[in-house]
């Protein structure tokens, strides 16, 4: 992927490690300087072109690595530039890899729940002409060394066909311990725990959650004890979990004509049951529970309020419904 800018004096190195910050890394010495704000803007342009790029490749309809996610998200992105000589000049990007601690409860091989905070695959893209030239594996053995994590202890994010054929080819990963949430484990992943290194990406959040949080940081990996069966969400967040949440307006303006017919395709199952979950086109999908369930906890529209104060005729189960909320709820609001 190429820039309107110099990337190769950019991101002098051949891997780049960002976080948060989004700092511009220092550059070789000799290289005119532009104004810090100018190189914070070209490092944002690279993060919001790679994200689009890798939704388009995974056929996601928005993308989930932007300059803004990764702001407001502890996630590290590790982007490969490529330094072949056909290229030299300004530079071009060869692709990413976006990881990052997540509290996920899994399931273990007796399908007992565990709450667990496993370093994550997120998002991973090598741009499409330099697929299968070992680039993806450069990227993620980088990545490996740099967390100090073995491949058996990662969770990864709704793993395409293409990444599941990756990291059966690079790291004998086949079996996985099936999931009910849309990350997927493999064999081994509860058998070891994982130190995290002093630099690495998990002793970093730690050591500045210290700073302001006085509680002690929790010893890497630890599982705390297991909790009764029904205290468990039996779904863990995944990062592509917003992209299948619909945003609608509150009621009453959500009030849709009922469809006559079921829709051609059903939204695809959230699974990582022994296979890798399906990867089409997440479309919205707000199951009839769910609505209901936000109808209590979602506070009136200014608007409805507006429709209800000036429309003394509405519906009396509607105005029930408003007035019969405990109090204590209406106080959240
Ligand atoms: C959590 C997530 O991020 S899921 C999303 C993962 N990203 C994508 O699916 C986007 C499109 N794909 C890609 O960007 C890349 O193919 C990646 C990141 C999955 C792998 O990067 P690459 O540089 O191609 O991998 P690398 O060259 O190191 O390894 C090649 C191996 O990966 C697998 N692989 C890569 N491309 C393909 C493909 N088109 N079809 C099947 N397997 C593939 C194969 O095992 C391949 O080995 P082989 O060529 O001997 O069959």
């Amino acid at each position: 992927m190429e820039f309107p800018f110099d990337v190769d004096a950019l991101l002098p190195e051949r891997i780049t490690v960002l976080d948060q910050h989004l700092r511009p890394p220092a550059r070789r010495p000799g290289t005119t300087t532009p104004a810090r704000v100018d190189l914070q803007q070209q490092i944002m342009t690279i993060v919001d072109e790679l994200g689009k790029a890798s939704a388009k490749a995974q056929h996601l309809p928005a993308p989930i690595t932007s300059a803004s996610r990764m702001q407001s998200n502890r996630h590290v992105m590790y982007i490969l530039k490529d330094t072949s000589a056909r290229l030299a000049g300004k530079g071009a990007i060869v692709g990413f890899l976006k990881v990052g601690y997540k509290k996920l409860f899994v399931l273990d091989d007796r399908e007992a729940h565990n709450e667990v905070e496993p370093l994550c695959i997120l998002d991973f893209y090598i741009h499409e002409s330099l697929q299968r030239h070992g680039h993806g594996r450069e990227l993620f053995q980088y990545m490996l060394q740099k967390e100090r994590v073995e491949p058996h202890q990662l969770a990864i994010d709704r793993p395409s066909q293409k990444l599941l054929k990756f990291l059966n080819k690079h790291y004998n990963l086949e079996t996985t311990v099936p999931q009910v949430n849309n990350f997927v484990i493999f064999e081994g992943f509860f058998a070891h725990q994982h130190r995290p290194p002093a630099t690495s990406l998990r002793a970093i959040r730690h050591s500045c959650a210290a700073a302001v949080d006085p509680m002690p940081a929790a010893p890497a990996r630890k599982l705390p004890p297991k909790r009764a069966e029904g205290d468990i969400k039996p779904y863990s967040s995944s990062d592509r979990e917003f992209l299948k949440v619909a945003v609608e307006p509150p009621w009453p303006l959500n009030r849709a004509p009922r469809r006559a017919t079921p829709p051609a395709h059903p939204p695809p199952r959230s699974s990582s049951l022994g296979n890798s979950p399906e990867r089409g086109p997440l479309r919205p999908f707000v199951p009839e529970q769910e609505l209901l369930r936000s109808l209590r906890l979602c506070p009136p529209h200014p608007t409805a309020r507006l429709l209800l104060a000036t429309d003394p005729g509405g519906s009396p189960a509607q105005r029930r419904r408003t007035s019969s909320l405990p109090r204590s709820d209406e106080s959240r609001y």
